[in-house]
């Protein structure tokens, strides 16, 4: 499991310690925002021929994701953060992630341009696996018909990535997106293969939950839109300890958005864990979203809003008696 920031490093390789595929690799390239089905099954015809060629599997993925360095803050919202990202192509099945910083400079580069220095130079690629529709290159210029010419004047060969459908339609992240701004979790579970959830370290806040007598453990979203807003039902879990936390598991009631009582300005997501007391100050955890409460509301003063979020952790009480948990990943 490896991740390789920026293309120099694949090329200062090359000269210092070898290059790192020196049999070359077989290679995706895309987003990958939520890791959901479809990818899982790319990584795996990835994972497939990687063996079958005895080279390692390499997904390239770039940040920002180009979206959000055309669109800005108007770019839809994101899944996950990277660091989740690169856990969850390793989890699946990819050996090294190559990470390139999107830049104006990476933009201009023309689609022959992008072949012959960051697939053929960079990667060494032997098998590449897109889809038929994968544009790249300056303005988009290049296409899966000008890889596959240059596949076979360079000795890669190039494959159509499978499509994963559910009830007829194909699978995407903005599919996730959509099914997590409606509050649908389950259809969102369904496109997932797992429950959405949220990772992130344990940031000190304003202090104020002590005055609500609810301590919330406040995990940062980096400034970014989340993609889903409310009160929920959560598990909880130290990151990187399985689906849902696994032996350190436990459940909580969590705010995700703005708290428009308290005037606050970039979104957050804030955990209380029902019957636990102890520091989480500088912890990475795992947030997984079981069932919404309500949408989150501005309050009349700060009772009202206590009032209301003790209440939330009746109901959240109340619903997690009604809905024993479900094995995790690691369980089953
Ligand atoms: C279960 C729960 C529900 C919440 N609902 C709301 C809400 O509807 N509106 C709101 O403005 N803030 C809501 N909050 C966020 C509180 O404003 C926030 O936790 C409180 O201000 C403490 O902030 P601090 O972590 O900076 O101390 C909620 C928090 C929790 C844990
Ligand atoms: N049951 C609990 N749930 C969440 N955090 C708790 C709990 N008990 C203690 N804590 C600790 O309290 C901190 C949150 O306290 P809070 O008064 O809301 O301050 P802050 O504004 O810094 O988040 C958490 O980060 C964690 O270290």
């Amino acid at each position: 499991m490896r991740l390789i920031r920026g293309l120099h490093n694949l090329q200062s390789c090359t000269q210092a310690e070898g290059h790192p595929f020196p049999q070359g690799c077989v290679a995706t390239i895309g987003n990958f925002d939520g890791v959901h089905r479809g990818h899982q099954a790319i990584i795996e015809q990835v994972r497939q021929k990687a063996l079958a060629l005895g080279v390692p599997s390499v997904a390239m993925v770039f940040e920002p994701q180009p979206q959000e360095f055309f669109a800005g803050a108007d770019a839809p919202p994101r899944l996950m953060r990277f660091r989740e990202k690169l856990t969850a192509l390793w989890q699946y099945g990819i050996d090294t992630v190559v990470c390139l910083q999107f830049t104006p400079r990476l933009r201009k580069l023309s689609a022959k341009e992008f072949v012959e220095r960051v697939l053929i130079d960079g990667l060494q690629v032997r098998h590449l696996v897109v889809g038929d529709d994968f544009r790249f290159g300056c303005d988009r210029g290049g296409d899966f018909l000008l890889l596959q010419q240059q596949g076979a004047a360079a000795g890669f060969s190039v494959e159509n990535t499978e499509t994963v459908l559910i009830a007829g339609e194909r699978i995407s992240s903005t599919r996730v997106r959509k099914a997590l701004a409606e509050n649908r979790l389950a259809d969102a579970e369904e496109l997932l293969g797992r429950p959405y959830a949220i990772e992130g370290r344990v940031l000190h806040g304003r202090e104020l939950g002590r005055k609500l007598d609810a301590r919330t453990a406040n995990i940062g979203l980096g400034h970014k839109n989340p993609a889903l807003r409310g009160v929920y039902v959560v598990q909880v879990g130290r990151a990187g300890d399985g689906e849902g936390g696994g032996e350190s598991c436990s459940f909580g009631a969590a705010n995700i958005g703005y708290r428009p009582t308290v005037d606050g300005v970039d979104p957050l997501l804030e955990v209380h864990l029902l019957d636990f007391e102890a520091e989480l100050y500088g912890e990475r955890l795992r947030a997984t979203f079981l069932h919404q409460l309500r949408d989150e509301v501005r309050f009349d003063g700060v009772e009202a809003l206590k009032k209301q979020i003790h209440q939330d952790f009746a109901d959240a009480r109340a619903w997690l008696a009604s809905h024993p948990p479900r094995p995790t990943n690691r369980d089953r």
